[in-house]
């Protein structure tokens, strides 16, 4: 049944008040007004003019252009504001807007942009891949969580077009390198964590640390020039291959949404250091069921529950060395492959480094979804794109 009120909400809808994801919106009568929305059913609730109404002390960080005021509160009022949306809910109807009338925004301004490499599944694979005859995982790959600096200003949101990128290529087989656009553009299919709380340097943030740190979670979409990066990557790592534009959803889930999706990682196989040892800790991974469509096809469905290293061990080892946070750094999780064949987060693994991959014009879709307290589903939203010609306008195939 089509939502004609906000009250009217369908039975089973994934953004019911189990999920209340965050995000920015404008309205096409304030289009200079950009602020905090919350997503209901197929609904923006105005949290800046609710709160407002209703007397909220958290009406400032909510009249906001970005949630990084709401980010940088704490946790303590991370509760307070979620607690107060769902007394919101049965309010004024003026309050919420149909999601099809509305643009969203990038919900909040980067800081530093890290990219993991924690599934063991995609990390196998595609070390069998480029590293044909070696051994696929490194050998630091099981004693920590392996990671890059991404590049913060080009993270955008779902819907904004991606522009295929140009640069260097060079096959083994060619003598020399050429310039042209990328011809074997690529997905990754991540999930975001979204850092709040900032930590003074040379206080590592623990396991337990994780909640009070971490605001939450988003989809992302980390599109990749293989050729680019094949080419590039030795010995510092990714560099202009994934630097051109980065993809995130315009919902971020609280991490408290995600409280019944809490599951135990897969079994650790060597034995941690103790800032990264998690097997007397709460649970850290996530039941996240991802899908990726292309052109509106599905063409795999990555669990997350698969990833060897969770997000609570990355944001330890991230500051372990005595770096600090700020509000706003981001960290992706690495590509999200399971261990089958359908199950694969990105065209590399999916056709066995042969492509084909991205052409001109081609729609990229991943959605997620959790389980929520009482059989409920918690749903993450989606992050989409769609290819454009690269910038000197050369065609490109499907290749
Ligand atoms: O050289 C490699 O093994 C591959 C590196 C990546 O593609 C980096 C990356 O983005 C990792 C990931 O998303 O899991
Ligand atoms: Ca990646
Ligand atoms: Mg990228």
């Amino acid at each position: 049944m089509p939502q004609h009120s906000p009250r009217d909400l369908p039975e089973g809808d994934p953004f019911g008040a189990a999920a209340l994801p965050y995000g920015i919106f404008t309205t096409p009568d304030a289009p200079d007004r950009p602020r905090v929305g919350v997503r209901y059913g197929a609904y923006v609730l105005d949290a800046a003019a609710a709160a407002a109404a209703h007397g909220s002390p958290h009406a400032p960080l909510l009249a906001r252009p970005t949630l990084n005021a709401l980010m940088a509160a704490g946790r303590p009022t991370w509760q307070a504001v979620r607690a107060e949306i769902r007394t919101w809910l049965d309010g004024s109807e003026d309050h919420f807007h149909p999601l099809d009338e509305v643009t969203l925004h990038l919900p909040f301004e980067v800081a530093d942009y890290v990219d993991f490499y924690a599934s063991e599944h995609h990390a196998s694979n595609v070390g069998r891949i480029f590293r044909p005859g070696a051994e696929p995982l490194t050998p630091n790959w099981k004693h920590l969580p392996i990671g890059y600096h991404g590049r913060a200003g080009t993270i955008v949101v779902s819907g904004t077009d991606v522009v295929r990128p140009q640069g260097q290529r060079k096959a083994p087989a060619d003598e020399a390198p050429t310039f042209g656009p990328s011809l074997r553009l690529d997905i990754e299919a991540e999930v975001g964590f979204v850092v709040g709380t900032p930590a003074p340097e040379n206080t590592p943030v623990t396991l337990d640390g994780f909640r009070d740190h971490v605001f939450g979670v988003c989809l992302v979409n980390d599109w990749s020039a293989r050729d680019i990066q094949a080419w590039e990557y030795v010995p510092l790592g990714p560099f202009l291959g994934k630097s051109f534009a980065t993809s995130v959803s315009a919902w971020i889930t609280p991490l408290e949404a995600l409280d019944a999706a809490r599951t135990a990682p897969p079994e650790r196989t060597h034995a941690l250091l103790p800032y990264l040892d998690d097997s007397t800790a709460e649970p850290g991974g996530i039941d996240l069921r991802l899908e990726v469509t292309i052109n509106g096809e599905v063409v795999s469905r990555p669990p997350f529950s698969a990833m060897y290293w969770t997000a609570a061990q990355q944001l330890a080892h991230m500051t372990v060395n005595g770096a600090s946070l700020r509000t706003g750094d981001f960290y992706a999780s690495g590509t999200v492959s399971g261990p089958e064949p359908d199950q694969l987060g990105c065209l590399l693994e999916l056709t066995a480094g042969k492509g084909p991959y991205l052409a001109d014009g081609d729609v990229v879709t991943i959605t997620a979804w959790a389980p929520g307290p009482d059989g409920t589903r918690v749903g993450l939203g989606e992050v989409t794109g769609r290819i454009v010609p690269a910038r000197d306008g050369s065609g490109t195939e499907r290749c």
